[in-house]
């Protein structure tokens, strides 16, 4: 049960046995409509952040509410305010467990096998070396793609191992508009941890890798390691933290 109250992509027993519903006397549907009526306002507040900014002469930023408030001037009875507060919703809802949980399988299963995670910090410290936290451009490294910036889809042809099978976004019309900007935060925040940080499990038992229930297919157990700060952390980190 623990595993089902921690993230938000879980699942309600009454929508599979609606008997359920009657016994707990409408709780949930309260407390689902209070939840809306909090992110309605906060969503609320972020448009009007936007919108404020926008009448105080500063330039529309890069934002994707800037964009949906400027289609919003252009056709207005169609993009009005609940289409925006409901295209925020989605990204947020898709977008912020379903990366959670990715990220703490990957570092579970790094823990679990320290030759592994030995192989990617060699890598990452030969790769990206101390200087930064990321290659830029990976994606377009001469020295791993034969002319980089073309469009060459036959450079997947039988090149990539196994990569084709691989399909955790899904596939066709309905497949995760995100996988992009997923694939690069958890590559980017792995990376990065790994660089940072000396992990270690918190004991000598292997971290449980059982499922548990919901969605988003979370961890049963939650992730728990010792890590110790890397000198580069003072270096690159610490000096982009903002004092509140
Ligand atoms: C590791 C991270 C993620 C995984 C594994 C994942 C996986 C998926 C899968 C399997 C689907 C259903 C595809 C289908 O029905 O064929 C989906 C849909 C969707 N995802 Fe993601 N996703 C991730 C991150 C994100 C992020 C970061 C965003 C947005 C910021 C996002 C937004 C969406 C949306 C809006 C849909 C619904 C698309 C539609 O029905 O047309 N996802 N995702």
């Amino acid at each position: 049960m623990k595993a089902v109250v921690r993230y938000g992509g879980v699942s309600n027993p009454g929508d599979f046995m609606p008997i359920l519903n009657w016994i707990d006397s409408g709780y949930f549907k309260k407390k689902v409509i209070s939840l809306a009526e909090e992110i309605d306002k906060f969503f609320l507040c972020l448009m009007d952040e936007h919108r404020n900014e926008e009448s105080l002469g500063l330039e529309r930023k890069n934002t994707m509410i800037d964009h949906l408030l400027s289609l919003q001037e252009l056709q207005p009875d169609y993009c009005i305010d609940e289409i925006i507060k409901g295209l925020i919703l989605i990204m947020l809802v898709a977008g912020t467990d379903t990366l959670a949980v990715t990220l703490e399988w990957a570092m579970s299963n790094l823990l679990n096998h320290p030759s592994i995670m030995r192989k990617t910090r060699d890598e990452i410290e030969n790769q990206v070396g101390q200087e930064c936290l990321d290659k830029p451009h990976l994606s377009k490294d001469p020295t791993i793609w034969d002319d980089p910036t073309s469009f060459k889809p036959e450079r997947f042809d039988g090149g990539e191992g196994e990569a084709h099978k691989l399909m955790p976004f899904g596939l066709g019309k309905r497949s995760c508009p995100g996988s992009g900007l997923a694939q690069r935060v958890v590559d980017l925040t792995i990376g990065s941890l790994i660089q940072c940080f000396e992990r270690e499990r918190a004991s000598d038992k292997k971290i449980d890798m059982i499922e548990g229930r919901g969605t988003i297919m979370p961890k049963a157990e939650r992730l728990k390691a010792k890590c110790k700060t890397l000198p580069i952390t003072k270096k690159i980190l610490l000096p982009q933290v903002q004092p509140i």
